[in-house]
């Protein structure tokens, strides 16, 4: 197998006496979806936080490309290709797609907001924004507000926000929750469609959807990795059987 792009090497994340992420060691390689499952408060949330800089971890390494990035701040490891989408709604309502796109985009060739610095800034900006609204399959809303878009759209938003970076990994966190089945079936294309180019690490609980699109599954219970393999690795082992999927 290739060198993983990104890697936690034994992370490990406290909250006074609780261990929220215990010795996590996951390798995320391009042209891969390796999802991440486990029971509420399995430390999901919080692996994606220590890997995309937002919560120091307690001990352990976080590597990308080679290069030891464990205390990098969280716009640094952006700047260098590190996108992720949140469980909360990051969007501006009353903003076109187009606009809450390039700001995004703006967030890594200059300073968010500062729309005067540079007119070469905002074109690079405006281009990197429309290339992530087409791939993220919203071209035909990108002069829409966020706000009338479905539950699904918004999804598909943050992803194009993501994108709008042109993050090299993408850290996902349950981007299918909320979505009928119709919306759930075209995420899990634009899913399979952004692998090309990306490595993606993907928390999601629906998990028809982990074991139709994931390449390799982790399994964590109480904030340690049980098991890691591919979807028929991880659905016939017995110890994820016990702990988690009751059979699945
Ligand atoms: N900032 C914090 N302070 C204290 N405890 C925290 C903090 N963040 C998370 N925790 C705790 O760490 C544990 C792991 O939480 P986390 O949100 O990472 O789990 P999760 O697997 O993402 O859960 P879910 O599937 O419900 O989103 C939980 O017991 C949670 O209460």
């Amino acid at each position: 197998m290739s060198t993983a792009l990104f890697e936690a090497r034994k992370l490990t994340r406290r909250f006074g006496a609780l261990v929220a992420v215990s010795d996590v060691s996951v390798a995320l390689h391009e042209g891969e979806i390796h999802a991440v499952i486990g029971t509420n408060g399995a430390g999901k949330s919080t692996l994606i936080n220590l890997l995309s800089g937002e919560l120091p971890p307690s001990s352990g390494e976080v590597r990308l490309g080679g290069q030891d990035v464990t205390h990098w701040p969280q716009p640094k490891l952006a700047h260098a290709g590190i996108g992720r989408s949140y469980q909360r709604n990051n969007i501006f309502l009353p903003l076109t797609v187009a606009e809450n796109c390039r700001l995004a985009a703006q967030a890594r060739v200059q300073r968010p907001f500062a729309w005067w610095e540079s007119a070469q800034a905002c074109r690079t900006s405006t281009a990197r924004a429309k290339a992530a609204i087409d791939r993220a399959g919203l071209g035909a809303f990108a002069q829409r507000t966020a706000a009338s878009l479905s539950h699904g759209q918004k999804r598909q938003l943050e992803i194009a926000m993501c994108l709008a970076t042109e993050p090299r990994v993408l850290l996902l966190d349950e981007p299918l929750a909320g979505m009928g089945p119709e919306e759930s079936h075209r995420m899990l294309d634009l899913l399979r469609e952004l692998k090309t180019g990306h490595a993606i690490l993907l928390v999601e609980h629906d998990m028809d959807a982990v074991f139709a699109v994931a390449d390799r599954i982790t399994v964590m219970v109480n904030g340690a990795v049980i098991a890691t393999g591919t979807p028929d690795e991880v659905r016939t082992n017995r110890d994820v059987q016990a702990a988690y999927l009751g059979g699945h």
